[in-house]
């Protein structure tokens, strides 16, 4: 599962308004990938473009030999089927109940009987941790559970392809940690190639195996998580560190004579932060499209700031990992239950019965 999106020179306008242009880049097949960027950049605007809901100015969209802006509308309805997206505001309809809005796809777009429906169901309400409340209507959960159910329904075609707007939008600080383990905890069961857009600064420094950063009507870097957070280039690291010192204003870029000024007070986007370690899977499995810490740094010869991959309990994960992995059993296999435990909890691990998934009749405000 899981399956390569080449994007090559792809630019999207309204009107007179370049949203971006000649964005090239590779998602590549059962990776996460996080697409940054300050508001109004165009990162939904590029969502739909990549499941083909807007059709860009020109550019290819390369998804295997299928080129998307370029499909008969009826290879276009097959291609889609590929993707599972998840919408900012879970997109659920509010008179359905929550099974029902998860069967939507099923009924729509297969001939499977109303057993099957349910068993698939009810699997993806179980793995997004719901199981219990498919009676409820969207009006009575909160935000959290919405986007659990918004997921659920974006699993339900099993897609190569997962699509995620603003996962983090709307909620607290925790949900958003539960939220994030059930990405990487999915991103492991199923293996598909993910996109995230978000703004949760934390989300991307420690979730993805790539990042991008969307800027100027440009995309100004792409690459893999180790390489944006090493980087020197001005906008990354006034980015990644949220800070107003940069080349990013209040609402579009500074001009030259504010960042002349800046520059005369010494104002910079800051030091570097230490690397964090790389949010596991919370069955301690290593997830299929995985780097071992430190590999981009290593190959690329390039020192990380000081104290990078060291977790909470002050174990220096670049040195755990063989140690880790041959605990843990083969790349993608889950921990059997013979194996000796891991070396305490895996880095970035929440704390609690099963991380990612709070039960469904547990709090959620
Ligand atoms: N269908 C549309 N028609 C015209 N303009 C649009 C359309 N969709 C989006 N835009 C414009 O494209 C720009 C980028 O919007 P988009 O929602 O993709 O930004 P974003 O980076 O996701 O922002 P945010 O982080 O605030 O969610 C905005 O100026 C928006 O008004």
């Amino acid at each position: 599962m899981g399956v390569e999106i080449r994007v090559e020179g792809l630019t999207k306008s309204f009107g007179r308004q370049v949203i971006w242009q000649d964005v090239s880049l590779t998602l590549p097949a059962g990776e996460i990938s996080v697409l940054l960027g300050p508001s109004g950049t165009g990162k939904s605007v590029f969502l739909k473009s990549l499941v083909g809901l807007l059709k860009p100015d020109r550019g290819n969209i390369w998804i295997g030999d299928r080129n998307l802006p370029y499909l008969p509308e009826g290879q276009l309805y097959d291609t889609r089927k590929l993707f599972g997206v998840l919408f900012q505001d879970g997109a659920l309809f509010g008179s359905m109940n929550l099974f029902d809005n998860i069967a939507f796809p099923l009924r729509e777009h297969t001939r499977k009987s109303e057993s099957e429906i349910k068993r698939i169901v009810l699997e993806k309400m179980e793995m997004v941790g719901l199981l219990g409340a498919e009676k409820k209507l969207p009006g009575e959960i909160s935000g959290g559970m919405k986007k659990r159910a918004g997921l659920a329904r974006a699993l339900v075609l099993d897609p190569e392809i997962l699509l995620v707007d603003e996962p983090d939008s709307g909620l607290d600080p925790v949900r958003t940690a539960y939220l994030n383990q059930l990405i990487v905890d999915l991103n492991a069961q199923i293996n598909a190639t993910f996109l995230i857009v978000t703004h949760d600064i934390n989300t991307a420094r420690t979730v993805p195996d790539n990042i991008g950063l969307l800027f100027r009507r440009e995309l100004v870097m792409f690459g893999p998580r180790e390489m944006l957070l090493s980087s020197e280039e001005p906008v990354v690291r006034q980015f990644l560190n949220a800070r107003r010192q940069g080349p990013i204003g209040m609402s579009e870029e500074k001009d030259v004579s504010e960042l002349e000024a800046e520059a005369r007070m010494g104002a910079d986007p800051g030091r570097l932060p230490p690397i964090p370690p790389q949010l596991m899977p919370s069955d301690g499995r290593v997830r299929p499209a995985q780097s071992p810490p430190g590999a981009w740094l290593r190959a690329h010869g390039v020192q990380p700031p000081p104290g990078s991959f060291v977790d909470e309990t002050g174990r220096n994960w670049i040195e755990e990992w063989p140690r880790y992995v041959a605990t843990m059993g083969p790349v993608g296999a889950a921990a059997g239950p013979g194996q000796a435990p891991p070396p305490g909890p895996p880095p970035q691990h929440p704390h609690g019965p099963k991380p990612g998934m709070p039960p469904a009749g547990g709090p959620h405000r």
